[in-house]
């Protein structure tokens, strides 16, 4: 069996980050991690690539083209979808060897995500080619402190998860740039506590808002019954070298 995690999310929500601090992890770990670049309009990232879609296809090909004349929108899934057709090559570079590690750092377009059928598609590709894939899902946690932002991210997130149907993990990046008050407004979000985030609302409260209130409710209810956030659900590492030293 082999495993992967697709990294997805917003524009600059810090996948490429958090791919080469896993990198890094595994250095440290001793355990081999590879990341996969599928991003065709990556100008910088922190890592060396294993695959890169670059290779195959940029998103400066489909926009310079004669005939396709792309927008760097358009383009970006015209890449995507090229790399679809185009699965042999993908085959071939990611290669077949048992037991590995990858990521795959994905381009910033969330609608390849919540509803167009590409990634999905790539997907069933990997699931075929035995990998088990997780999701994890950045949120830059900037846009989770107010009421109605966090719902918004938070619907992004699950309509993510309803269109991929893969395991599915929600992380808030830049946590280090937050304030103390909005740490603990933060944390009365994650709780997750409905009414928490519909009094927020209220506080802003409008007509939209008072006439929407139902709909509020229900959204924050479904938070709740999908428990979307959950720092409980932490990783749980162990210290086996720690371990290893005391039996000796
Ligand atoms: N302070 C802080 N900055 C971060 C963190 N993660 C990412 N950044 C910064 O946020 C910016 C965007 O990060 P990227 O990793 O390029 O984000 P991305 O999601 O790959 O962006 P696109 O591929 O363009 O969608 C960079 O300037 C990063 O240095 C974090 O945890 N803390
Ligand atoms: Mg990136």
């Amino acid at each position: 069996m082999r495993y992967a995690q697709l990294v997805v999310g917003p524009a600059g929500s810090g996948k490429s980050t958090y791919c080469s601090a896993l990198v890094q992890h595994g250095v440290d770990t001793n355990r081999t991690i590879e990341v996969v670049n599928l991003d065709p309009a990556a100008e910088y990232f922190n890592y060396q690539p294993v695959v890169d879609i670059r290779e195959l296809i940029h998103v400066k090909d489909t926009m310079e083209d004669e005939e396709l004349h792309f927008g760097p929108n358009g383009g970006l899934i015209f890449c995507v979808e090229y790399l679809l057709e185009n699965a042999d090559w993908l085959h071939d570079r990611i290669g077949e060897q048992e037991d590995d590690y990858l990521l795959f750092d994905c381009p910033g377009q969330i609608e390849l995500y919540t509803h167009l059928p590409t990634v999905r598609k790539l997907v069933n590709l990997l699931q075929s080619w035995n990998f088990n894939i997780c999701t994890v899902f950045l949120v830059d946690v900037q846009f989770m402190t107010e009421g109605s932002k966090f719902l918004s991210g938070t619907m992004a997130a699950l309509s993510v998860m309803v269109n991929l149907e893969l395991p599915h993990i929600n992380l808030l990046s830049k946590m280090d740039l937050l304030s103390k008050s909005a740490k603990k407004q933060l944390d009365r979000f994650l709780e997750p506590d409905c009414h928490a985030i519909l009094g927020d609302i209220e506080l802003n409260s409008s007509r939209f808002n008072e006439k929407h209130r139902k709909l509020t409710e229900a959204i924050g209810r479904m938070i709740e019954d999908y428990s979307l956030y959950g720092e409980d659900l932490d990783v749980k590492t162990k210290d086996f070298e720690g371990e290893a030293e005391e039996n000796d």
